[in-house]
């Protein structure tokens, strides 16, 4: 018997294609709106496998209601959305989509760094609420991105490709991982006249930096990384982007560090809570750029995210070697389980 799946969000054909030719297949067919809570409880109750989305949260209580369930495949990098030990402890395995989405999300990184230090936004505010009166001299002065200092917490393979792009632009950089990366360091200085240092302590890169970029994951660890006090660390003239996940960031204490001007700007991506309303506070600062999490999204990255997620999916519930494992231990259990009956 083929085994029985649920897709928790209507996806591009090319992924549906990929699950239907191997699995019974029922899904949430909105685009747009998360499946509600208790749909999905009731949908996940008799299916081997499952492919979520960042919206969804994959806990305890989901896998009390899923007891046959083999794999969770997360359309996403990140899966700070799962609970990963009680899905290990359950033999359950989980599959993320990293590296499709790697350079496309440094794009979007540098958009942002681009748009805060240089005004963008609030040049197009300006303009559009009819208050351009002329050149002057000192009208709308940002910062200078060619040349600064970069400072990137967390290098990994996004990190990475923002600072691929940053040598273009004459940066120094500085990174801050729990371990260095000689090889992006080798990779950096291939090219002539290109720096970067390893910064083992988050304070060094904070006072050192002109942008910072934050691209760690979502961890018990990383939690809170960023409040009051690393904030009163950066330079005046410094630009702040995250583009990680929002509760790596103390957001109130962000929002009072922008009052007083120190980070000067900040580009963000991502939220405490998400989405956001027009009411969010972030909204009433001229020196903030607000973007709703759209680091991955283009449409060539998320079809490719929905392509891989949906073969994470089919390969775990087919015996063939998965992808992107997250848990080994999981994996091993899938292929040690009989097949669905
Ligand atoms: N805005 C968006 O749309 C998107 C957001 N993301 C987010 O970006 C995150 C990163 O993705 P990706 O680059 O692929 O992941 P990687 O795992 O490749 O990189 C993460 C980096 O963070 C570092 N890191 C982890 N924990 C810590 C810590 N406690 N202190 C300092 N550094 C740390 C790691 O280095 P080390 O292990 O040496 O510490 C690693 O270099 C995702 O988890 C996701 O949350 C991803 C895609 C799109
Ligand atoms: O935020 C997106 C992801 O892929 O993680």
């Amino acid at each position: 018997m083929r085994p029985r799946v649920y897709l928790t969000r209507r996806l591009p054909q090319a992924a549906v294609d990929i699950v239907t030719a191997a699995c019974e297949t029922t899904f949430w067919d909105d685009e747009a709106l998360p499946v509600p809570r208790e749909t999905l409880l009731r949908a996940v109750a008799e299916v081997d496998g499952i492919l979520t989305l960042l919206t969804d949260r994959v806990d305890v209580e989901l896998l009390d209601a899923a007891p046959r369930l083999k794999v969770v495949a997360n359309m996403a990098v990140g899966y700070d959305n799962v609970d990963l030990p009680a899905l290990t402890a359950r033999g359950v395995l989980l599959t993320n989509t990293p590296d499709v989405l790697t350079e496309t999300t440094a794009d979007l990184v540098w958009a942002l760094i681009l748009a805060a230090s240089r005004r963008v936004v609030e040049g197009h505010r300006l303009i559009a609420a009819g208050g351009w009166s002329t050149w002057s001299p000192m009208f709308m002065v940002g910062q200078d991105v060619h040349g600064a200092t970069l400072g990137i917490v967390g290098a990994g393979r996004i990190g990475a490709a923002v600072a691929r792009r940053a040598v273009g632009f004459g940066m120094p950089i500085l990174y801050h991982n729990r371990h260095p990366s000689p090889a992006l360091e080798a990779q950096i200085r291939a090219t002539p006249g290109a720096a970067i240092r390893y910064v083992p302590n988050l304070d060094d890169l904070l006072t050192e930096s002109d942008v910072v970029v934050v691209m760690v994951p979502l961890t018990p660890e990383t939690r809170g990384m960023f409040g009051a006090r690393e904030f009163a660390l950066m330079k005046p003239t410094s630009v702040f982007v995250n583009a990680s996940r929002g509760p790596v960031i103390r957001e109130a204490e962000l929002i009072d560090a922008l009052q007083r001007g120190r980070p000067w700007a900040a580009g963000l991506d991502v939220f405490e809570r998400e989405p956001i309303g027009a009411d969010h506070p972030l909204l009433t600062l001229p020196n903030v750029v607000l973007t709703p999490h759209i680091g991955s999204a283009t449409v060539a990255t998320r079809t490719r995210m929905a392509v891989v997620a949906a073969t994470n999916l089919v390969a775990a519930l087919t015996g063939q070697p998965v992808p992107n494992p997250v848990n080994d231990g999981g994996r091993l259990r899938v292929e040690r389980r009989a097949p669905p009956v």
